[in-house]
C-alpha cells in the first residue's frame, strides 16, 4: 500500500508516497518493471570503492588549474562518458554534509508531517511527490522526491519546508553557493564552445534553479524495480551528490555504476546544453538501482531554462558547414512533450531534431 488520504479544505486528496511509514514487504505489482528493463548487470557496492578512480573521469578544481586544461578535461569527458565528478569545487565537505543529514531527517519524518507538502501540481514552488509522471506512467519507480525553487532565494525560502528546523538556514547558503558554481561551470562550457564566457548567464536560458531531493527507500527486491527510468535530463546541467551507489549512465551501449565520490558532484548536462551545442556536447542517458540495505538519497542542484525562453543552436555555433540540428522551439512545449512521453527521450527530442 502506498497510498494514503489527507483532508484539505473539505476536499480529500491520495498521498501517494513509498516514505508513507510502513516497510514495504514486496514490491506491488504496479512497481514491477517489464523484463527488458529490468537491471541486469550485479549491482554496484554501496559505498565508496577502491576501484572508484579507475573508469569515472574526475575534475579537479584545485586553485592554480590551469583554466584551458580543465576546459580539455570537461569535453573530453562528456564525449567519453557523457559526465564527470568534480572534486575540490569550493562547497565545504560540513556544508554538503549537513544537506545531506536534513534530506535524510526530512524522510525520516513522520507521514504525517510530510504529507502536508504532498502535491501532484506542477505550478508549485514547494512539491513532495512519489515515482515520475505517477498518474499516467505505465509502471511507477521506487523514489519519493522533495522539489523546491531556489532562485531567486528571498522569493522562494518561504516555501521551503519549516521541518527539520535548521532547513532553511543551511540549505539557503548551500543553493546561493551552487548556483555560484553551475555559473562557474557554465562559463568554462560556453568558452570550450567558443561562445561568451557568460552566455549561459543571459537571462532566461539558466533563471530556473531547483533543488530535488531523491529518496530511494529500501527495496524489497532491487532485481524487479528501478529508482528511475533510463532518461537524460530535460534541463541545462544538473550537480548531484549521493552517499550511496545506484546511479548508472549508460556508456558504449552498457550501464556503468557511478559509485560515490565522497564529497563530489557528479555533473551531468541536460537535453537543453545538447541542443544549444548543436550535439557539440551530450547528454548521458542514466538511470538508479534500487537497493535493500541502505536507504540512499541524493541531492541534485538543477539549472533549467524558464517556460518562455526560445531554445535552439547558439547562432555563433553553425555555418554551411555546421547546419542547425535542431528547430528552435518554446522551452514549455519541449518540457510538455518530455513528460507526455514519460521522459523517453529519443521519442520527445524527435519533434525538435532537424534531418540534416
Ligand atoms: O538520484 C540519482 O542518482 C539520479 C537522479 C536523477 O537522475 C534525476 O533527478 O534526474
Ligand atoms: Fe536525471
Amino acid at each position: 500500500m502506498v497510498g494514503d488520504k489527507r483532508e484539505n479544505n473539505n476536499s480529500t486528496i491520495e498521498v501517494i508516497l513509498l516514505t508513507n511509514g510502513f516497510n514495504h514487504q514486496s514490491v506491488p505489482q504496479s512497481y514491477i518493471q517489464p523484463l527488458e528493463k529490468r537491471p541486469t548487470n550485479p549491482p554496484p557496492s554501496l559505498h565508496s570503492a577502491k576501484t572508484t578512480h579507475q573508469n569515472t573521469p574526475i575534475i579537479d578544481f584545485r586553485d592554480g588549474s590551469n583554466r584551458a586544461d580543465i576546459i580539455h578535461q570537461i569535453f573530453k569527458a562528456i564525449e567519453e562518458f557523457g559526465f564527470f565528478q568534480l572534486i575540490n569545487h569550493g562547497i565545504s565537505a560540513e556544508m554538503m554534509d549537513e544537506v545531506m543529514s536534513l534530506g535524510k531527517e526530512f524522510f525520516e519524518m513522520p507521514f504525517e508531517e510530510r504529507s502536508k507538502l504532498y502535491c501532484d501540481s506542477m505550478e508549485t514552488p514547494l512539491r513532495l511527490i512519489s515515482s515520475v509522471t505517477y498518474e499516467t506512467e505505465e509502471f511507477h519507480y521506487w523514489r519519493d522526491s522533495l522539489r523546491h525553487a531556489c532562485h531567486p532565494l528571498d522569493e522562494f525560502i518561504h516555501a521551503w519546508p519549516l521541518k527539520p528546523a535548521k532547513y532553511r538556514e543551511v540549505v539557503g547558503p548551500y543553493c546561493v553557493k551552487m548556483r555560484a558554481l553551475a555559473s562557474k561551470l557554465m562559463e568554462l562550457i560556453a568558452e570550450g564552445l567558443g561562445l561568451k564566457s557568460h552566455y549561459f548567464d543571459d537571462g532566461d536560458i539558466t533563471r530556473i534553479q531547483s533543488m530535488v531531493i531523491n529518496h530511494y527507500p529500501l527495496c524489497p527486491d532491487p532485481s524487479l524495480t528501478l529508482g528511475l527510468p533510463k532518461h537524460r535530463d530535460a534541463n541545462v546541467i544538473t550537480l548531484l551528490t549521493q552517499d550511496v551507489s545506484g546511479l548508472q549512465v549508460l556508456k558504449d551501449g552498457e550501464w556503468m555504476n557511478v559509485v560515490p565520490l565522497p564529497h563530489a558532484f557528479v555533473v551531468l548536462l541536460g537535453l537543453q546544453m545538447q541542443v544549444i551545442s548543436n550535439d557539440k556536447l551530450r547528454s548521458a542517458d542514466h538511470r538508479v538501482l534500487t537497493n535493500s540495505t541502505t536507504a540512499r538519497t541524493t541531492i541534485t542542484t538543477q539549472i533549467s531554462c524558464t517556460m518562455e525562453c526560445t531554445v535552439g543552436p547558439a547562432e555563433e555555433l553553425l555555418d554551411e558547414i555546421n547546419p542547425a540540428k535542431y528547430r528552435p522551439y518554446k522551452y514549455q512545449e519541449f518540457f510538455e512533450s518530455y513528460l507526455a512521453v514519460n521522459l523517453d527521450t529519443e521519442e520527445a527530442m524527435k519533434h525538435y531534431k532537424l534531418q540534416t
